[in-house]
């Protein structure tokens, strides 16, 4: 049955708690719905990556399969005005209030999405702590979805670190206080055994991108246990904003496993199991009924994106999924790919070839040996020499020292690849004065560490030392911005992984760049998803590496900057999806035919707009 273009408008069963067919659902008002029962008759859009959005002429070309034309119902009234995915708010125009049932519901007056937008933002900035911004920003998002997303679109610079470093990173440490509504699916050890059940619960059921973390390494914050939701969460809004890719198509969960956190555990308004963390065996257990039900329920092309989980986990989930699975650590990958763009971009400003460079890093964890293991492989690709020969370029320094041959034998495995004959060496500062390395990068998750004798010594080694803080939320910063610039004499190229303000040294304005895997990982996903890719390859990371560092402006290089401003970050993203698109039809890993002959402009048309739609 054909159902007037006219007068439709989807919204998810799940909502309501109700999962009716959807022939009588189209046919009937909402307040039907809640007079059916659970699991009367299932039948949902089941694959359909599109739903409803697709009968609005939107976002239709990522998608691999046709839309029925009932696989769609009918919101009206209040529930409409309570349901955030198709909320306007008071933008319903008169006609549509007549349509919908909304007459009554709203005050009379009518304004465009543009005005609201203006008084949100400035809502927003009368807050004056930042905890406060962060929670206005989640109340809108659970309010208005496309208002939210129009706001972070189009004040990307202001806003980026509400939702997302640093803020964020407050946010889930006190998230048991703040929390409201849950925003993503809970799996905790309470659902093994039942964890397909679960993801059914979830309302959207053409889910294509999973950020998934365990909370036991949120940000340089440490074990925060269920609390980490907010991370998913955040990466997620991420993904949508800078990304283009869908929101119904987003899904976050945190899988709980308990926490060793004791404060958290003394915590009375703790969200978490209140048990210590499991491990070995039982972890793993869960781990892999979680990937299995993922791929079972959701399909093959399901991007799944790892995220702060801790050292020994990542790297053991990433080696035992890669190759089944279409999985994607953002700490180790997206990180490695958003610093080699920044190296990338910084030989025009140093010379020479990345070849010619020495590389130190403080933190042997994921992200240190992440962006190693990538400068060693771009090394290797573009020299074509041996990914052995490079990694002796490359050198690291964890809590224990310099990773010297000595310790090969105690060292986690991930590490040996770096242990590399030297005598050992203590300290940092020892080790620069040892190594003497042109660049100096920071992962080690702790504050403070790039002292200032440090930073002179490099300054001392290099006329243009590049100095990489990494370590987030701004509190775990290596050093700050000001501090790099100070004692560099205003010479250093530096980038943090969470905002710095400009600053003014000796009458110069130094303006720092944010090297954060935001750049990467939405535009990266959005790639993948747009090709259908199937497994994720080192050589699609090099890809986004490259699209990143060509994105960078004379402009910006004349400002010191070896990344682009956020500002433009939806064009960024469609130029990176193209390039790892290409790259994934060029390795036969992209299942979606004919590859389309412009992936810029595909990419483009691909992504999300947060402009109202008419619902007329
Ligand atoms: O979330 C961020 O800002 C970057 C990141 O992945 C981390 O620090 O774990
Ligand atoms: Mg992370």
């Amino acid at each position: 049955m054909m159902i007037p273009r006219r007068k439709i408008l989807k919204i998810g069963t799940g909502f309501l708690g109700t999962r009716v067919d959807r022939k009588v659902r189209t046919l009937m008002g909402d307040s039907t719905f809640k007079d059916m029962k659970n699991g009367e008759i299932e039948s949902q859009n089941s694959g359909v990556a599109g739903g409803v959005e697709d009968m609005y002429g939107e976002d239709t070309a990522a998608q691999d399969q046709p839309i029925t034309p009932w696989a769609i119902s009918v919101a009206s009234g209040h529930t409409l005005l309570r349901d955030p995915r198709h909320n306007k708010g008071t933008a319903f125009t008169e006609k549509e209030r007549d349509a919908h049932y909304l007459r009554g519901l709203l005050p009379p007056v009518i304004l465009s999405q543009e005005l609201q937008e203006k008084k949100m933002i400035q809502n927003i900035r009368n807050y004056e702590v930042p905890l406060q911004k962060y929670m206005a920003m989640m109340d809108l998002q659970e309010r208005n979805e496309r208002l939210f997303y129009k706001l972070l679109i189009d004040n990307v610079e202001e806003l980026l670190p509400i939702v997302y470093t640093p803020v964020v990173g407050e946010a889930c440490q006190k998230y048991g206080s703040i929390f409201r509504r849950p925003q993503g699916l809970y799996i905790s050890l309470k659902e093994k055994g039942r964890i397909l059940e679960v993801l059914k619960n979830w309302p959207e059921k053409s889910i294509q991108v999973i950020v998934v973390t365990d909370g036991e390494r949120i940000l340089g914050l440490g074990d925060l246990g269920c609390q980490g939701m907010g991370i998913p969460v955040g990466k997620l809004a991420l993904y949508t904003a800078l990304g283009g890719v869908r929101p119904s198509v987003c899904l976050p969960i945190t899988i709980d496993v308990g926490t060793n956190n004791q404060k958290l555990l003394d915590d009375e308004f703790y969200i978490g199991l209140k048990q210590k963390r499991a491990t070995g065996q039982e972890y793993a257990e869960l781990l892999e009924e979680f990937m299995s039900a993922v791929k079972q329920n959701y399909g093959e092309k399901i991007l799944i994106q790892f995220e702060d989980f801790a050292n020994h986990n990542a790297f053991e989930l990433l080696s035992k999924y890669r190759n089944s699975h279409l999985v994607f650590n953002d700490d180790i990958q997206g990180t490695a790919s958003v610093v080699l763009a920044g190296l990338i971009a910084s030989l025009k400003l140093v010379g020479g070839t990345l070849a010619d460079h020495t590389f130190l890093f403080l933190g042997a964890g994921e992200a240190g040996t992440g962006i190693a293991e990538l400068i060693a492989l771009e090394i290797s690709k573009k020299t074509k020499t041996p990914v052995e020969e490079n990694r002796k370029k490359i050198w690291l320094v964890d809590s224990k020292g310099l990773i010297v041959s000595s310790r090969k034998e105690s060292l986690q495995h991930f590490k040996q690849p770096w242990a590399h004959e030297h005598e050992p060496v203590k300290s940092l500062l020892d080790a620069v004065k040892a190594i003497k390395p042109t660049v100096l990068i920071g992962t080690s998750g702790v504050g403070k560490t790039f002292t200032k004798d440090v930073v002179e010594a490099m300054a001392s080694l290099n006329k243009k030392p590049l100095i990489l803080a990494l370590s987030n939320p701004t509190s775990q910063a290596e050093c700050t911005a000001e501090e790099a610039y100070a004692w560099s004499e205003g010479r250093a190229i530096f980038a943090s992984g969470s905002p710095f303000d400009p600053v003014e040294y000796n009458g110069k304005l130094y303006v720092p760049g944010q090297a954060n895997n935001a750049y990467i990982f939405p535009g990266f996903g959005l790639g993948i998803i747009m090709s259908g890719t199937i497994r994720v390859h080192d050589d699609m990371l090099l890809a986004a590496s490259e699209a990143l560092a060509a994105q960078v402006t004379q402009e910006n290089y004349d400002k010191g900057l070896i990344y682009p401003p956020f500002t433009s970050i939806r064009k960024i993203s469609a130029n990176i999806a193209a390039k790892v698109a290409a790259k994934s039809y060029e390795l036969g890993l992209a299942s979606r035919l004919p590859r389309p002959k412009d992936l810029v402009k595909y990419a483009e048309s691909c992504m999300y707009s947060p402009t109202y739609r008419s619902y007329l």
